[in-house]
């Protein structure tokens, strides 16, 4: 499997494809963004179909490039967005706390990354959900722990409050998928590949062990 542009440039030892879903406005780009660049942004655009980004992360002594496909929330983008997961190697589940409504529609969402197929991972998928906006608390709707309680449900690997707005949390929420995904995927050295690399297989992986799963709560 190839990586970005051209890998003696810029080489590196693991690629993962996250997709990031949610409903419409819970900030799923503000969240990105700061992720990739560390801006936040009060001007709003909804994302049209699929915004791509990428970061690198260096986890233990790794260089790991984490792509980020930012889908749009509005359900008329919804064939477009759904054409991308199956490429990916794990899901992120963005709600809003300040929206009771978007935290309602998690069950859908974990349901649609489910029911599609994932050509990179067998399932259960690798699935993590966070709530944002935590910087809004007073017009919390959601109380943590019944995000707790749905991640349990439906062995989500974790949950996280962040805000995009304050910058609370939110490279934890890719290093915590990125690292699971180290830790249940199957390696295969490529001698083609980039120098001292090691990348996923394109091959459906079978983990030895279930992964644990953990909600953060607390
Ligand atoms: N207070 C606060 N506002 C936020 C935060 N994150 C995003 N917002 C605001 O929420 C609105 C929606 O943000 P977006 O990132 O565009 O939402 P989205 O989920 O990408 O929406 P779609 O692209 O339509 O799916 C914007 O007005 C942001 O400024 C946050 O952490 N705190
Ligand atoms: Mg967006």
């Amino acid at each position: 499997m190839a990586g970005i542009g051209s890998p003696e440039d810029d080489p590196f030892d693991f690629l993962f494809k996250i997709i990031l879903i949610g409903d419409s406005n819970v900030g799923k780009t503000c969240v990105v963004q700061r992720f990739q660049s560390g801006a936040f942004s009060d001007k709003h655009q909804n994302t049209i179909g699929v915004d791509f980004s990428v970061r690198s992360l260096n986890i233990d002594g790794k260089k790991v490039k984490v792509q980020v496909w930012d889908t749009a929330g509005q359900e008329r983008f919804r064939t477009i967005t759904q054409s991308y997961y199956r490429s990916a190697h794990g899901a992120i589940i963005a709600y809003d706390l300040t929206r009771r409504q978007t935290f309602e529609s998690v069950p859908h969402w974990i349901h649609e990354v489910e029911s599609l197929p994932f050509l990179f991972s067998l399932p259960p998928v690798p699935c993590l959900l966070f709530c944002n906006k935590s910087d809004l608390a007073e017009n919390r709707q959601i109380l943590f722990e019944e995000a707790c309680t749905l991640a349990e449900k439906f062995g989500l690997l974790a949950v996280l409050e962040t805000s995009a707005k304050e910058s609370r949390n939110i490279d934890e929420v890719f290093l915590l998928m990125a690292k699971e995904l180290i830790a249940r995927n199957t390696l295969h050295f490529h001698k083609d590949g980039p120098r001292n690399s090691f990348v996923l297989d394109s091959r459906p992986i079978v983990t030895a062990n279930e992964p644990e799963k953990n909600c953060l709560c607390g």
